[in-house]
């Protein structure tokens, strides 16, 4: 067993979970703010937030806030008055969420109860000429054998993952950067021998839009031809990381599929009839926002991903959590930092944090030969891993 490193933290001026704390979380409030006719109230606490989350320390949600004992059970007390730079990394970032949420009045009671600030962004995008392309490419896809399509549809899933908005409000030039490289870790082979025949498949998404729709065509591709019994899909208790998906996105998508016309209508009609009788059935779990590694996970949730036939987490915070947002030496195995895993595990990621294991020794010195450390965080490379 390999000695266990220090969590990231966000504290060394030039890291990137530093400029994550100092920029991009400043700029996701900058753009939540034009994005709606937020009032007085609602402008002030955005100014507060801003100063909070840039110079101050983590203050105790108030008596009343809803969510409060979550909060407690996740750490909050050993958290407050201390720098945002100087906490776990992960916990600091999932705080950020929870206090944007509150400062537009999403807990509400209010008018702005459950209003979505990111909601716009996540619409643009379902509605882009980039998502019109991707659906018109399904009616080619139709025709090839079903063998190709699943692997079209994985490799959709995946790279779908590729820039997510909160990346792209800090990193605007990540997608046109660089010709899709080869995986830097590729157990396809594992997955799709796990996924053959599956009983349940839990699927953790991760960003709406332009990865969630290509995570459903793949669900309804596998439910459709039988390979799977029933898929759960695990979204978002409320938004999150800007682009996350909760459950109002998937319908979004679901509407944006059945409306597309052609090869897509086909696999949102078998999506729609899918949750009809129950072959799909989503989950919204509050821990789905926990600032905590799934080592964490409470017992109801770990039985219920005991129970799946496989488990495939989408995204790089859902890698980070998997195995523990740690600065793992990139060659420790994969199965070993899954091992708390309570059964079969698959992560489907681009690069977009420091955070990686799994890799060969040769894999590791070819990247960095290339290009120093970047690949950990570009979004340029992305990875299959599997514990079965
Ligand atoms: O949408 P994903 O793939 O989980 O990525 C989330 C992004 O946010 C981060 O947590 C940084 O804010 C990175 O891990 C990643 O760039």
């Amino acid at each position: 067993m390999s000695a266990i490193p220090p969590v990231l933290l966000s504290d060394e001026p030039g890291s990137f979970p530093y400029s994550v704390l100092a920029e991009r979380h400043p700029a996701i409030v900058g753009q939540v703010r034009e994005a709606f006719p937020y009032g007085p109230d609602q402008h002030r606490a955005l100014d507060t937030l801003l100063e909070n989350c840039t110079k101050g320390v983590i203050e105790p949600l108030p008596a009343d806030a809803p969510g409060r004992d979550l909060w407690t059970d996740w750490g909050m007390d050993e958290h407050i008055g201390r720098s945002w730079f100087d906490i776990p990394w992960l916990w600091s970032e999932s705080w950020f969420y929870r206090r944007l949420l509150d400062a537009v009045g999403y807990f509400g009671p209010g008018p702005w109860q459950g209003v979505d600030p990111f909601r716009p962004f996540k619409l643009a995008e379902l509605e882009s000429p980039e998502t019109d392309e991707e659906l018109a490419a399904l009616d080619d896809l139709a025709d090839r054998p079903a063998e190709e399509q699943a692997e079209a549809l994985l490799h959709g899933s995946l790279w779908g993952n590729r820039a997510d908005l909160g990346f792209r409000l800090s990193d605007g030039d990540a997608e046109a950067r660089a010709a899709v490289p080869a995986l830097v870790a590729d157990d396809s082979a594992a997955l799709r021998t796990l996924l053959d025949g599956a009983d349940t498949l839990c699927l953790v998404a991760d960003n709406a839009g332009r990865e969630l729709v290509p995570d459903l065509l793949l669900i309804a591709h596998l439910l459709a031809r039988g390979r799977v019994r029933r898929a759960v899909l695990h979204v978002k208790s409320h938004p999150y990381y800007v682009s996350d998906a909760t459950t109002a996105d998937v319908v979004d998508a679901l509407r944006r599929l059945t409306r597309a016309g052609g090869a897509a209508a086909g696999y949102g009609r078998e999506l729609w009839a899918a949750m009809a009788d129950g072959r799909l059935t989503l989950r919204a779990h509050p821990f789905s926002c926990a600032p905590l590694p799934y080592e964490a996970m409470p017992d109801d949730l770990r039985a219920e991903l005991a129970g799946a036939t496989l488990t495939v987490l989408k995204g790089d915070l859902n890698y980070r959590r998997l195995v523990g947002d740690r600065r793992w030496p990139p060659t420790t195995p994969f199965a070993e930092v899954t091992a708390h895993f309570p059964g079969p595990v698959a992560a489907l990621r681009t690069l977009k944090s420091d955070v990686i294991t799994g890799l060969t020794p040769a894999t590791e010195a070819a990247l960095v030969a290339a290009e120093g450390q970047r690949w950990r965080t570009g979004g340029t490379h992305a990875l299959i891993q599997v514990r079965p």
